[in-house]
This record gives structure tokens, sequence and C-alpha cells, in this order.
């Protein structure tokens, strides 16, 4: 396994471009199961997560071609419902097929997805979603098989408005007879992106990037083609990058309405932050300024930033309170920061980091994908190498994060193993 060696920069300087999101490609391709003949989407990244689930929809027997950032689908003909638990358990995203595969086929037997290090992640809402629409659901030696006669819309209201859910239930939704409510959904970006791609495809989703999303039922769906949104996580953890190292970094191609949290607490601990039409320009201050942070669904702060922050405010002058209300255990990389010299402390679902001089280089973990983007940001300001490892995590969703960083001026490697 590949190790990441950071060793401490001079502030970056420069142009990054972003690459389409993770969060919104995933959904969109578990999509592409509910339409006759090919999708062609745009703007993929090149991250272990799209081969991830390209692999799981061959093995559905949908043909998958991946060149350049242009992926095709082609899911005229499926072999089986099924996905085994070698394919889900490397991803979570991987339970996105039900909903389509339950759409299209009225059946789906999916290995139950485990917790991760981030939390337990239960699915009770996808599957509450389904069987208001009419599937039966049955649990058995690891799997969740639902079944319906046929799918009749319904109105329903999510106990919390969680990202997957509000995807699986669309999908599940776009062929049910009649309409389809869903309240208290998430309104995050990748739904608006996921809704305009079925709507390509000839879906009738109305609502998307509200609280409440309606599905009226169609008859069918065809492949469309599509360019997917830049990721703001992607882009965010560049931005961060220019505060920390006290760089200036333009950041190009992103969707500046997608980063308005981040900015906003950017410019809170003392950056300058240019707003352009398809870029941002993060010029970093010369003292990092505490702020607290309290993660939300959008369009509050959104939690896969919240680590990235943890690591700036590590090194800010004075003290700061981060607030994880999202997921239960998203701290697992205090300990690491910790190790490099932070001063962290963890009481319950919040974290009192106050800022230190100067953090040191050491060897340590990615604990998910987002600590590991953490862990590289404080390396880049701290003494000496900075030795990561299960970095598996960190290509879950950075596209060519060593090259990019050092296009930048830092000095970062990635060592085989
Ligand atoms: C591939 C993808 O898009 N991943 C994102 C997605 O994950 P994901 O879709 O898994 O996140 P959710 O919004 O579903 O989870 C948010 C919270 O809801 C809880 N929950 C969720 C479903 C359910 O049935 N029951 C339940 O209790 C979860 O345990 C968690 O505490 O949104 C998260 C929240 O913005 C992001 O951090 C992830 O990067
Ligand atoms: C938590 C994340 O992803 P996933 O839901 O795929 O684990 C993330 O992107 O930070």
């Amino acid at each position: 396994m590949s190790k990441i060696v950071v060793r401490k920069s001079q502030p970056l300087k420069g142009t990054v471009k972003i690459n389409g999101a993770k969060n919104a490609v995933l959904p969109i391709i578990a999509s592409t199961l509910l339409a006759k003949g090919k999708s062609v989407l745009k703007g993929v990244p090149n991250l272990r997560d799209v081969h991830v689930i390209s692999d799981l929809l061959r093995h559905l027997g949908a043909k998958v071609e991946f060149n350049e950032d242009v992926l095709t689908v082609d899911a005229t003909n499926i072999d089986t419902c099924e996905a085994p638990y070698e394919l889900v358990r490397k991803m979570r995203a991987s339970f996105l097929v039900m909903g389509p595969l339950l759409a299209r086929f009225q059946s789906s037997k999916i290995s139950m997805p485990g917790g991760c290090a981030i939390g337990t992640r239960p699915i009770d809402l996808h599957l509450k979603g389904f069987k208001s629409l009419g599937a039966h659901i049955e649990m058995d030696h690891g799997f969740i098989e639902a079944k319906a006669d046929k799918l009749i819309g319904t109105k329903l209201y999510l106990d919390f408005p969680s990202v997957g859910a509000t995807e699986n239930i669309m999908m599940a939704a776009v062929f049910a007879e009649g309409t389809t409510i869903i309240e208290n959904v998430a309104e995050e970006p990748e739904i608006v992106d996921l809704a305009n791609f079925l709507n390509e495809m000839g879906a009738n989703v109305k609502g998307a990037g509200t609280n409440t999303i309606k599905v009226k039922g169609v008859k069918e769906l065809k492949g469309a083609t599509h360019t997917v949104i830049p990721d703001r996580i992607e882009a965010g953890t560049y931005m961060v990058a220019a505060a920390i190292t006290k760089g200036d970094i333009l950041v190009d191609n992103v969707l500046i309405d997608h980063l308005k949290p981040t900015i906003a607490k950017l410019r809170e601990v003392g950056c300058e932050v240019h707003e352009m039409d398809n870029a941002v320009r993060v010029i970093g201050p010369k003292e990092i300024k505490p702020t607290d942070i309290k993660t939300l669904p959008h369009p509050g702060f959104p939690t896969d930033m919240q680590s990235q922050f943890m690591a700036l405010l590590s090194v800010s002058k004075g003290t700061g309170v981060v607030i994880e209300t999202v997921f239960e255990n998203r701290f697992m990389n205090v300990p690491e920061l910790n190790r490099m010299g932070a001063n962290i402390k963890i009481e319950g679902r919040s974290a009192v980091v106050q800022g230190v001089g100067q953090l040191q280089g050491s060897t340590v973990n990615a604990t998910d994908l987002r600590a590991g983007a953490a862990l590289i940001l404080a390396g880049l300001v701290s003494e000496g190498e900075t030795i990561i490892g299960d970095t598996y995590h960190i290509f879950r969703g950075y596209v060519d994060i060593d090259k990019k960083f050092n296009s930048l001026g830092a000095n970062i490697e990635i060592i085989e193993e």
C-alpha cells in the first residue's frame, strides 16, 4: 500500500483546476440503470470510487467504458439485480443501485453496507422510502431484498434530510404510478445534479434543491448526456490550503454558490476571498484567526469540510470550537493531528481546538477520506516530514492530489510499498 510523504512547504501559489464531484457522479452513475440506451457522462473524476461503482454496474450486466473524463453506460440489458458484499463493502454509495433496480425491475437484493470510520451510517430512511412506495423489504444473511408488484406514488417525510436516502427514494419513484412527494429532503447541490440528469433522461422531478421533492411517475427513461458539477469539497480543500500556507491560490472550475459556507468561514479566519464567474481566489492571512464551526445539512457548513478546517484551526492564533452534528464519529483524525503537535480536546460532539505555533511532521494514518486531506494540509505547515498511511481513503476522493499540490509549490511524494 502506498504512503504519502508531505514536506513543509512555502506559501502555495498558482492555479488549480477542480474535477467533477465524486458525490454527484456516484448517484448519477447508479441512476443510469434506470434507462435503456446509452448515457454519456462528462467531467467524471478518475477516482477509486468511480471505478468501484463502474465494476458494480458491469457485474449487474451494464456496459461501462471510461476514457479520459467521459464515462459511458449502456444498461439496456441487465442480467442480475443482486449486488454482492465484495462490491458493496468497498464503498457505501454502492447501496444507491437499490432504488434504480427496484424502480425498473421491481426487485433488488443488495448486501447491507457496513458502518465506517465516521459513523454507523444506517439505511433505515432509504428502506422507509421504498416501503412507502409499496416495496416489501426483507433482511436475510446480510442482504436486503426489496420486491414490489408495482410501486405507487406516495407522500413521505424523512426524519433527517439524508443525502443518500433522498437520492435513492427519488430514483425509486421515477416509474411509480402517480406522484411521490418527499418532504424534509436533503438540499445538497449533488441532489440537484442528480434530479437534472433524471429529467434529462425523461423523468419528471421537481423541487430538488428545496426541502420538498415531487416525482411524477413516467413510463420509461432514455440515456442522456450530462456534465457533472464541480467538486465543492475538492475546491474547499485547496482553498484551505491557501489559508493554512498563507499562500495565494486561484481555484478554477467551481460554482461559487456551492462554496458559500466555506468562503464565509475562510473570511472569518482572515482570508481575502475573491469570487469570480467560475473561479475563486483565496489569499491566506498573515495570522489565522480562530472561529467556531458547526456542521449541518446544506446550506449549512458541510461535514465533508470539517476535518480540513480542524487542521486550519490547529495553527490559528486562539481557540475555536468545532461541532459535528451530521455524523456521530467524525473526530477520528483528532488523535492523528494531536500526534503532529495540535492541541485538540474532544467533548462529545464538540472539539475544542487551541491553536499552536508550530506543528511537527509525524507518522500518521488517514482514518477516512477527509481526515486524510486534513493530514496533508497539516503536513504542508509542519516542521520536517509527515508520513501518511492508509492513503487509499484519500484516493477515493481526490484526483492527482500530489500533482495538483506540487504544481502549487508543495513537496508531496507518493511512495509505493
Ligand atoms: C457518496 C456521498 O454522497 N456521500 C456523502 C453523503 O453521504 P450519505 O448519503 O451516506 O449521508 P447521509 O446524508 O445519508 O447521512 C447523514 C446522517 O444521516 C444518518 N442516516 C442516513 C441514512 C439513513 O437511512 N439513516 C440515518 O440515520 C447518517 O447516519 C448520518 O448521521 O452525504 C454526507 C452528508 O452530507 C456526506 O458526508 C457524504 O460525503
Ligand atoms: C464521507 C464521504 O464520502 P462517502 O459517503 O462516500 O463515504 C466524503 O466524501 O467525505
